[in-house]
């Protein structure tokens, strides 16, 4: 990504004989975002405790500034007071959404109901990313927006109002979208209604609870009755699952490893890995189950293991979206094959992940073929020293930092600098627990 400096290079960790001790990763970046949005738009105010200071959630923290809200950093968290959905005013400058996808698509569910101009852009990853799949059921509501190509993409201008509630089938599962709606049904007259293609990440219909929202969730439609007013409350962000995801895999993956993960969130919607990791035969156990407003969460304990080939499809992917890269790693050292299908949404990621693994994999030894919706991996391949890119995305960038701790020769990294969008103190952690 040309528009982020960063360290063109990096030598990786070197093989490792073991991970072992105890982490707390950095706060969840799905839940830090939406912290910040609900807090914005209610009224009072809201303290988010250990809010992740990644930067795709600094992205969706200037944003909101740029929308007039009011936000600091003390010492109890991060403290936004919000003036309700009405308290936001026009942006004088283009609202710059960086990296983050979560940032843009939520982000323009708020503005479909504000009655002003604004503009909204990113990085060049983003700026790629598919928005028609937003701004459709948007202007079915009633905002006007445009952009490039029929408005697929950003930059996108938008010009919000009076929004009507609607009755909408997802064709995708994406918990962006589903979002992106529940922030605009909660501005619309009358109810809105959606339709989820298979369960994604649920943490807005909580938090919306938190501020004191309302939502009906049966199956899988939701209901958003319109008008709402949401009173700002406090908010403590348990740890990221998909941070957690790495440290689960270097210690599932390396012999004779012992790991405890604390305070990490373990709301059934994100832990679809932990079922897959149960599949191939992995010794992972949840050993203390405790819950933050409203969110799962709990203490993991890891061992290492030897792992058997599984097939992952259907329902489950929108379950382990961000984690199949490590998936795919982890399949590379069990025992047969592992097929990963219905996953064509990892094409529209920060990269096209599905190629991205295959490529970047393969250079360092491993048996991966692409495939239109996923890959299949054939396990027990010996992997080697090389050069990799992470292309700019932080979880490929990860990912293959963990598959160089299983090389024979050193691995060097383009691009390293991306880990910082979700986990800025990713490689400081890893060096502490490597043994
Ligand atoms: O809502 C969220 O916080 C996210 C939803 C997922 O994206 P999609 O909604 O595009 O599936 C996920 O991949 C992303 O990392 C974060
Ligand atoms: C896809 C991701 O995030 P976003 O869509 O918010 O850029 C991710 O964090 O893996």
């Amino acid at each position: 990504m040309a528009d982020r400096a960063f360290a063109e290079e990096r030598k990786l960790f070197t093989k490792a004989e073991k991970i072992e001790g105890t982490l707390e990763v950095p706060g969840d970046k799905s839940i830090s975002h939406r912290a910040l949005f609900f807090g914005a738009v209610a009224r009072g105010k809201t303290v988010v405790k250990n809010f992740l200071k990644g930067e795709d959630c600094l992205s969706t923290l200037s944003c909101l500034e740029k929308l007039g809200a009011e936000a600091e950093f003390a010492e109890d968290g991060l403290v936004i007071r919000g003036k309700g959905f009405d308290g936001l005013t026009e942006p004088a400058d283009i609202l710059y959404a960086g990296n983050s996808g979560t940032t843009a698509r939520l982000l323009l569910g708020i503005l479909a109901g504000r009655p002003f101009y604004s503009v909204l852009s990113g990085d060049a990853s983003l700026n790629n990313r598919p928005m028609a799949r937003i701004v459709e059921p948007l202007e079915k509501m009633g905002a006007a927006f445009f952009g490039r190509q029929g408005n697929r993409y950003l930059p996108l201008s938008v010009i919000g109002g009076k929004l009507r509630g609607i009755r909408y089938e997802m064709p995708v599962a994406s918990a962006q979208l589903k979002s992106a709606l529940i922030f605009a049904g909660l501005q619309a007259e009358g109810v809105t209604t959606v339709i989820e293609k298979a369960p994604s990440r649920n943490h807005t219909e909580i938090m919306l609870r938190q501020f004191g929202g309302e939502i009906a969730v049966s199956g899988n439609r939701i209901e958003i009755p319109g008008g709402q007013r949401l009173q700002g409350t406090s908010i403590e962000v348990p740890g990221d699952f998909s941070s957690a995801a790495f440290f689960i895999a270097a210690a599932v993956l390396l012999k004779n490893s012992r790991l405890i993960i604390k305070n990490v969130g373990l709301n059934p919607t994100r832990t679809g890995l932990l079922d897959v990791l149960a599949r191939m035969n992995a010794r992972v156990e949840v050993v203390e189950r405790t819950e933050k407003n409203g969110e799962p969460a709990g203490t993991l304990s890891v061992k290492s293991g030897e792992l058997t080939g599984t097939v992952i499809e259907g329902d489950i992917i929108p379950r382990l979206i961000d984690e199949i890269p490590l998936i795919a790693l982890l399949a590379t050292q069990a025992e047969g094959v592992t097929v990963i299908r219905d996953a064509e949404e990892l094409k529209v990621k920060e990269t096209d992940r599905i190629l991205a693994v295959a490529n970047e994999l393969s250079a360092l030894g491993a048996k991966i073929e692409p495939t239109g919706d996923g890959m299949v991996i054939t396990g027990k391949a010996r992997l080697r020293g090389g050069t990799v890119d992470s292309h700019g995305d932080h979880r490929i960038g990860m990912m293959l930092s963990v598959a160089a701790l299983l090389c024979d020769g050193e691995v060097r990294l383009k691009n390293p600098g991306c880990v910082a969008v979700s986990y800025p103190s990713f490689f400081r952690d890893l060096k502490r627990l490597i043994r």
